[in-house]
């Protein structure tokens, strides 16, 4: 059974407020859109994850989903929920799946049970939604200062999402609606076109992000969520050549020698680099900038180590801490110190307070107690979601 996603993420978020709609706003460090997308992605039995957007929201789109892998390019929704999942309906016909799972981007915290479940309901019934019973007692308005009576709660169910289809039975139905995009719900959708729904236990975590109080639940919800806290190292040696400066740490040091290399040659940065790439498993810096191409000759290494930053945002992670541990008889690297961590936490975007830049010697001891060289050792610590 083939069995995709669309996620609907083609709504302006008025209700949240704040410029940005909420799909690309973030919580606990990233973005709403990609929270729900990644919530998706390697779960069993999901073959493409459809994302649905507004046509002006191309560029927020293509940030928050830089380096995402197995999702398929987005389409464009409508004016209304309804209509947006239409889009995303017609959008898989040429290839289509068996089971559908149709989806808010603004439920990010989705678990992988409620997609079990969703998948399970779908092949089971033809159409499903998960629901929550009530615990409030509800009540109509007389007018806007008086209740009066309500109905009866124990036959009243909260839906969410992912509500589940046989694929077939939501396309039709569907564009039986086509002109009438009035329903808040593809339940309700698949209600109108005469097919029963069933219900299957929805998630209490599973919140729609709708009003700026619900970014402050989610925000706490987030620092509850496990996080992958990695920690690397990386280790860099040049030695010393002709020339009047050495460049460490991204600070130029007047000296009376250079550093050899096919770059800047320095080391902290190469380091720095080197670790935070073993932090994602993402090679070293040979790798990403191959000696061998002409382009990186002379290179200020700020470049490298942006990049590897930037590598680390993509996997949805951020940087907590680098750490480097000079080893050279000399230059003094006391007197340069404050202002390399400040060029490190720079290139990095990140507080100062996260940088720390340490030296020693060797007590004259091998290549750089002769002063053959200069070493750098150093750490990065990151924290990415925990994705598996
Ligand atoms: N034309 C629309 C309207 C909504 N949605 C999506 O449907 C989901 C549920 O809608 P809602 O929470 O109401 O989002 P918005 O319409 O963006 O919010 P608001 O009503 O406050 O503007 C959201 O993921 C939203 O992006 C959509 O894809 N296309
Ligand atoms: C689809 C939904 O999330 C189910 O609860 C809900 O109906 C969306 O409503 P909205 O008014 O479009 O936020």
């Amino acid at each position: 059974m083939r069995t995709d996603v669309i996620v609907v993420a083609a709504g302006s978020g008025q209700r949240a407020g704040d410029g940005i709609p909420k799909q690309f706003r973030t919580v606990g460090g990233r973005a709403v859109l990609r929270r729900t997308l990644e919530a998706f992605l390697g779960q069993p039995g999901i073959r493409h994850v459809l994302p649905v957007i507004h046509p002006d929201h191309g560029a927020w789109c293509a940030e928050v989903m830089a380096g995402l892998e197995g999702v398929l390019p987005p389409v464009s929704g409508g004016a209304t929920r309804q209509a947006s999942v239409r889009a995303g309906l017609e959008a898989l016909a040429a290839d289509p799946p068996d089971v559908v799972l149709i989806h808010d981007a603004a439920r990010p915290f989705v678990s992988a049970r409620l997609v079990a479940d969703a998948i399970a309901a779908a092949r089971l019934h033809g159409a499903a939604v998960p629901a929550l019973a009530l615990v409030d007692t509800i009540k109509a308005l007389t007018n806007n200062d008086f209740v009066g009576s309500g109905p009866d709660r124990n036959s009243l169910r909260s839906v969410q999402t992912p509500q589940s289809f046989r694929y077939d039975l939501i396309l039709s139905a569907h564009r039986a609606r086509i002109g009438t995009d009035d329903l808040t719900d593809d339940a309700a959708v698949a209600e109108a076109a005469g097919h029963r729904v069933a219900a299957f236990p929805g998630d209490p975590t599973n919140t729609k992000i709708t009003t700026p109080e619900d970014f402050v639940t989610a925000e706490r919800n987030a620092a509850l969520e496990l996080t992958d806290v990695r920690t690397a190292t990386g280790f860099d040696v040049h030695a010393f050549g002709p020339g009047d400066h050495v460049m460490l740490g991204g600070i130029k040091i007047p000296f009376d020698q250079g550093l050899s290399g096919h770059s800047d040659a320095d080391v902290v940065l190469h380091a720095l680099t080197d670790a935070l790439l073993g932090t994602i498993g993402s090679g070293d810096i040979g790798h990403h900038f191959p000696p061998s191409d002409p382009q990186w000759k002379g290179a200020a290494s700020d470049v490298f180590l942006a990049h590897a930053v930037a590598l680390v945002r993509k996997a949805g992670g951020r940087v907590a801490h680098l750490d480097a541990t000079v080893v050279c008889e000399a230059p003094k690297i006391g007197p340069h110190r404050e202002a390399m961590r400040e060029r490190i936490a720079a290139i990095a975007e990140i507080s100062l307070a996260r940088v720390s830049v340490k030296a020693t010697t060797s007590e004259k001891l091998g290549f750089t107690g002769r002063r053959e060289g200069i070493a750098a050792l150093a750490s990065a610590t990151v924290r990415l979601p925990w994705v598996d």
